[in-house]
């Protein structure tokens, strides 16, 4: 077990384990996103940096076929901040939760070496895409492209500029795709630390592995904060999921059947 892991399994709880927890026909998520770990205040502008990190927390109730309603966002800031830098950022977050409909309920506000930002995610859903229900023998896909995020990032730590539409500051989520699809798919999560990594946590959540069938380089696979789907289904479906994808223009890449096979994760663990 990863040391991730093995903090996050102190907790025992039954709740822990998907994107978000669901609770009823409510889903609660949290997710980080700090300076020096998720981006650099050179790479972004305020408004940038708070525009995504609202994004990569909406990413989890989408991925759970969940529409967000409320967001409870702390955000920390160094004391150096402008009053610009200020309305830049809260600019970020009110746009964004706007295009969702989310309202901002409350949050913290404290000073601190760096910009950490912290957000909480409440959404409702009337048929909740899980992680759990994969069985052996179904299809494993993911959508749109993968591997942009990775390139951008190296450009980044290269001190390369990237293109005002790149994926790394303008996420574009999966909505329509979970919404018009979630019937038809057994299991499914945001790709977030990367498709093999991403993978991993399908397997465990279902101890099963996969049996690919094509061959997917690390550039692909290992490209973290994609914000893509990673979805599974009976292949009764394939023809019906496929033409639901094509409706909402959605690629859909089959790559895997899932089997009763040890998964091994190729990629290196980024967090410990
Ligand atoms: N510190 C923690 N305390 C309690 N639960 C946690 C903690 N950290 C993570 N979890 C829970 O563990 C599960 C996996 O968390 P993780 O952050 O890997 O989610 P994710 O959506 O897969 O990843 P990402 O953070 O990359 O978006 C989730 O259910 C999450 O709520
Ligand atoms: C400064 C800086 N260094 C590295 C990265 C790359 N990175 C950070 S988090 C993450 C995956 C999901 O993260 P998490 O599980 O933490 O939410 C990736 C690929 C970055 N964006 N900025
Ligand atoms: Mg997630």
């Amino acid at each position: 077990m990863n040391l991730e892991n093995y903090f996050i399994s102190q907790f025992n709880s039954s709740r822990i384990g998907d994107d978000g927890a669901l609770i009823g026909d409510t889903v609660y998520s949290k997710d980080a996103f700090f300076e020096n770990v998720h981006f650099k205040t050179k790479w972004m502008s305020h408004y940038q940096i708070a525009a995504k990190s609202m994004m990569i927390n909406i990413s989890d109730a989408i991925s759970m076929n969940a529409k967000p309603k409320y967001a409870l966002l702390s955000v920390a800031m160094p004391k150096s901040i402008s009053k610009q830098q200020m309305r830049e950022l809260a600019s970020g977050f009110k746009d964004t939760a706007s295009t969702y409909g989310i309202e901002i309920i409350g949050g913290d506000t404290i000073s601190n070496i760096k910009l950490d930002i912290t957000i909480t995610i409440i959404s409702t859903t009337k048929r909740p895409l899980l992680r759990s229900g994969l069985r052996q023998g179904y299809m494993i896909a993911y959508t749109g492209e993968l591997g942009k995020s990775k390139k951008d990032l190296q450009r980044l730590l290269g001190n390369a500029k990237l293109h005002k539409k790149s994926k790394f500051v303008d996420i574009k989520l999966r909505e329509k795709f979970v919404n018009n699809c979630s019937r038809l798919l057994s299991s499914g999560m945001d790709i977030s630390d990367g498709l093999f990594s991403d993978l991993d946590k399908l397997a465990s959540a279902n101890k099963l592995g996969f049996k690919f069938n094509k061959k997917i380089s690390k550039a692909i696979a290992c490209s973290g904060e994609e914000y893509e789907m990673l979805v599974a289904f009976d292949k009764r479906y394939k023809k019906a999921l496929i033409r639901r994808a094509a409706q909402v223009r959605t690629p859909l890449n089959i790559f895997a059947t899932s089997a009763r096979v040890r998964y091994t994760n190729r990629c290196k663990a980024h967090h410990f």
